[in-house]
């Protein structure tokens, strides 16, 4: 299910988003994970995972997958672990049959070929092809968790797309959706003016450009 909010914040692109959450001071730019593919797109509510280095217990990527919803964005805090996956070729599979939107992984998945073939998009640090079975244990699903500097409580919503993920926190959304609106607003205008023939330095000096992002 995608509810309106999410559906906006999805036709706006990531950098019209980082602008609005700079102006609201809000931290939401997630630095360093990618996608696997630079068309891959995805746009919901986080469903989080948070993992640990394995101890004498034992541990694996999880069993969770079956209780995310339709439309969720399955986000894996894994550290940034880079020598050690946590999303592989099967999970994508079942993700994509569940119409999950997407995974963002702070660390690394494998069988990245699955992920392109079937357009499940896919956000991590990079790819490697050894496993997190026997090497993590999951310690917590749905509570909040990090990528990289940014926080992420179960219900916030992530854009991503072809530069990376912004994180909205589930409180501030309407107010960063109005003003995300605003900002490409005021970024068309002036495309329009430069085309009809105004210089760039006087549209960008009518419409603010240099300050759409300042904190107010
Ligand atoms: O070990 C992993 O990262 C998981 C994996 O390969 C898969 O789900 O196919
Ligand atoms: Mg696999």
């Amino acid at each position: 299910m995608t509810d309106d909010i999410v559906k906006g914040l999805a036709r706006a692109a990531t950098s019209g988003i980082s602008d609005a959450l700079d102006r609201l001071g809000i931290a939401g730019q997630v630095h360093g994970i990618q996608p696997l593919d630079p068309d891959f797109a995805l746009a919901g509510r986080a469903f989080t995972g948070l993992y640990q280095p394995v101890d004498v217990n034992g541990g694996t990527v999880g069993d969770y997958i079956d209780d995310v919803p339709e439309g969720a964005v399955v986000v894996l805090d894994n550290r940034g672990r880079t020598d050690a996956t946590v999303w592989g070729d099967i999970l994508t599979m079942v993700a994509a049959n569940k119409g999950i939107a997407g995974t963002v992984i702070d660390g690394v998945c494998r069988d990245s070929k699955r992920a392109r073939e079937l357009n499940y998009p896919v956000f991590s640090r990079g790819r490697y092809m050894r496993t997190g079975k026997d090497r993590v244990q999951m310690t917590g699903i749905q509570v909040p968790v990090t990528l990289g500097e940014i926080r992420v409580h179960p219900g916030d919503i992530l854009i991503g797309d072809g530069d990376g993920i912004v994180v909205v926190p589930q409180e501030r959304a309407q107010e960063v959706l109005d003003l995300v609106n605003e900002i490409e607003g005021t970024e068309e205008r002036i495309r329009e003016q430069v085309q009809a023939g105004v210089a760039l330095v006087e549209a960008r000096k009518q419409l603010g450009y240099h300050q759409l992002q300042t904190k107010r």
